[in-house]
C-alpha cells in the first residue's frame, strides 16, 4: 500500500492548477446512460473514483474512450473522454461494483427512465455516516416509480415509463437532487422539485443535461423544473473546476504562509470558505486567472464555522478548515451538520499534537504553537487531506497511510503540491 511522507516547515510558492470537480464528473459520466449518442467530456479527473465508476459503466454497456493530455506544468490537467451508451446491455448494478464507491447508486435513476427497470445494490455506510438513500427513492416513487428492497438491492420499475410529479425534499440532498434530475428529463410530464440542492454541481449537471436537449429550468435555486422530453442527445461539456480541491490547497497556503494562485478556480463555487479564510487573516484575491492565496507572517484568527448545504461552509472543506486552525491564535468551533460522524481526523491531528475537543457536533480547536511530524493513518478521502495540510508544517517527517483515500479525490497532489516548494513524496509498497 502506497504512503506519503511529507517533511514539514517549506513555504509554498507558485502556481497550482485546478482539476475539474471530482463531484460533477461522477454525475456528468452516469448521465451518459440516458442518451445511445455519445456523451464528451472534458476536463474529467484522473481518479480512482472515475476508474471505478467506468468500470461500473462499463458493466451497462457504456463504451468509452479517452483523449487527454497529461499532467504537465501548467494548466494541463484531466482527461476528456467519449462515453456512448449505444445499448444498456445489463439493468443490474450488483453488489461487488456499487460497494466501492456511493455514488455509483446514482445509475438507478437514468436506467430506469431509460429501461422501465433497475436493480442496484444498495450503497451501505461508510467512515462519515450511514448515508441512506430513502430521499432518493422517495424521488423515483413521486415519478410512478414502484420500489421494493430486496436482498439489499432496491428494485426499480415503471414498465410504462416515468411519469412528472412534485418532489418535495425534507432536507437538502445533492445525490437525490441529481438522482430526481436524472430521472425526470425522459418522464412524461412536468416534475418540480422543492428544496432543492443548490451546490454547483447540480448545476453543472442540469447545464450538461440542457445541452444533450433536456428542459431544466432553475438549477442552482431551492425549486426546479424539469419537462420530460421523449429522447436525449449527445453533447460536448467541460467538468467545472473542483471547488473542493481548490478549498483545500487554499487552506495548505495559509497554513504554510507563500504565496499561490489556484490556476482555474472559480471563487463564486467557494465564497463562503473563502470569506472564512479572510476573516481568519489570509490574503484572497481574485482575477481572470484564478483565486491567488497570500499569508506573509500574519497570525492566523481563530473561526466560528457550521458546515451547511451550498451556499454555506462545505462540509467537505471542514476537516482541512479544523487542521488550519490547529495553528491558530486561539480557540475555534467547528460544527459539523451535514454527516454524523465526520470527526475521524480529530484524533490523527491530535498525533502531530493538535488540541482538539469534541462536544456533540462541535469541534473546539485550541490552537497551537507547533505541530510535529508523527505516522498518521485517515479512514477517508478530506479526512486524509486534512492531515497533509498538518504535515507542510510539522516539525521532521509525517508519514501517512492508506493513501489510497487521496487518490479518490486528489489528481497529482503530490506534484501539484511539490511544484510549489513543498517536501512531499509517495513511498510505493
Ligand atoms: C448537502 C451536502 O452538503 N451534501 C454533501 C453530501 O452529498 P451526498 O449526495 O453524499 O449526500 P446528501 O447531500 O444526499 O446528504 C445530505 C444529508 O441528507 C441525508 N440524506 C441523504 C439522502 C437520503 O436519501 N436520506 C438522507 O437522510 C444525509 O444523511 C445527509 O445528512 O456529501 C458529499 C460528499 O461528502 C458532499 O460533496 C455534499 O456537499
Ligand atoms: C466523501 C466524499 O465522497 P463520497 O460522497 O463519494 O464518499 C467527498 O467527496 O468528500
Amino acid at each position: 500500500m502506497d504512503r506519503i511522507r511529507i517533511t514539514g516547515g517549506q513555504r509554498l510558492d507558485g502556481v497550482i492548477p485546478i482539476s475539474g470537480a471530482k463531484n460533477a464528473a461522477l454525475p456528468l459520466m452516469i448521465a451518459s446512460l440516458l442518451t445511445d449518442e455519445t456523451l464528451t467530456l472534458a476536463n474529467v479527473p484522473r481518479l480512482s473514483d472515475v476508474s471505478a465508476l467506468s468500470r461500473i459503466l462499463s458493466n451497462h454497456g457504456v463504451d468509452r474512450s479517452i483523449a487527454g493530455k497529461r499532467v504537465g506544468q501548467t494548466s494541463e490537467t484531466g482527461q476528456t473522454f467519449a462515453l456512448t451508451a449505444r445499448q444498456i446491455v445489463d439493468t443490474c448494478a450488483p453488489y461487488e461494483l456499487v460497494s466501492t464507491m456511493r455514488a455509483s447508486f446514482w445509475v438507478i435513476a437514468p436506467i430506469l427512465a431509460r429501461m422501465g427497470e433497475a436493480k442496484v445494490s444498495l450503497p451501505g455506510g461508510c467512515a462519515i455516516g450511514t448515508r441512506p438513500v430513502d430521499l432518493l427513492l422517495m424521488a423515483l416513487e413521486r415519478l410512478g416509480a414502484k420500489i421494493d428492497i430486496e436482498n439489499g438491492y432496491a428494485l426499480a420499475r415503471a414498465p410504462k415509463g416515468l411519469k412528472g410529479g412534485d418532489i418535495v425534499f425534507p432536507k437538502v440532498t445533492v445525490g437525490g437532487t441529481h438522482t430526481a434530475l436524472m430521472a425526470a428529463v425522459l418522464a412524461d410530464g412536468v416534475t418540480t422539485i422543492e428544496n432543492a440542492a443548490r451546490e454547483p454541481e447540480v448545476v453543472d449537471l442540469a447545464d450538461c443535461l440542457n445541452k444533450m436537449g433536456a428542459k431544466i429550468e432553475g438549477a442552482g435555486t431551492s425549486t426546479i423544473t424539469i419537462r420530460g422530453v421523449g429522447r436525449l442527445s449527445g453533447t460536448h461539456h467541460a467538468v467545472l473546476p473542483d471547488r473542493i480541491e481548490t478549498g483545500t490547497y487554499a487552506m495548505a497556503v495559509a497554513m504554510t504562509g507563500g504565496d499561490v494562485l489556484l490556476e482555474g478556480a472559480r471563487a463564486d463555487l467557494l465564497q463562503s470558505a473563502l470569506d472564512v479564510m479572510s476573516e481568519a487573516g489570509v490574503e484572497v484575491s481574485t482575477s481572470n486567472e484564478g483565486v491567488r492565496i497570500r499569508r506573509n507572517g500574519a497570525a492566523l484568527e481563530p473561526v466560528d464555522v457550521t458546515t451547511d448545504p451550498f451556499p454555506g461552509f462545505p462540509t467537505d472543506l471542514q476537516a482541512q478548515l479544523m487542521a488550519l486552525m490547529t495553528r491558530a491564535n486561539g480557540t475555534s468551533r467547528i460544527r459539523e451538520t451535514i454527516f454524523e460522524n465526520r470527526f475521524m481526523h480529530v484524533q490523527e491531528l491530535a498525533r502531530l499534537g493538535a488540541k482538539i475537543r469534541l462536544d456533540g457536533d462541535a469541534a473546539y480547536v485550541d490552537g497551537v504553537e507547533k505541530l510535529t511530524g508523527a505516522p498518521v493513518m485517515a479512514t477517508d478521502l478530506r479526512a486524509s487531506v486534512s492531515l497533509v495540510i498538518g504535515g507542510l508544517v510539522a516539525e521532521g517527517d509525517t508519514m501517512i497511510n492508506r493513501v489510497y483515500h487521496l487518490d479518490r479525490g486528489f489528481e497529482a497532489l503530490e506534484a501539484k503540491l511539490g511544484r510549489c516548494g513543498a517536501q512531499i513524496e509517495r513511498i510505493s509498497g
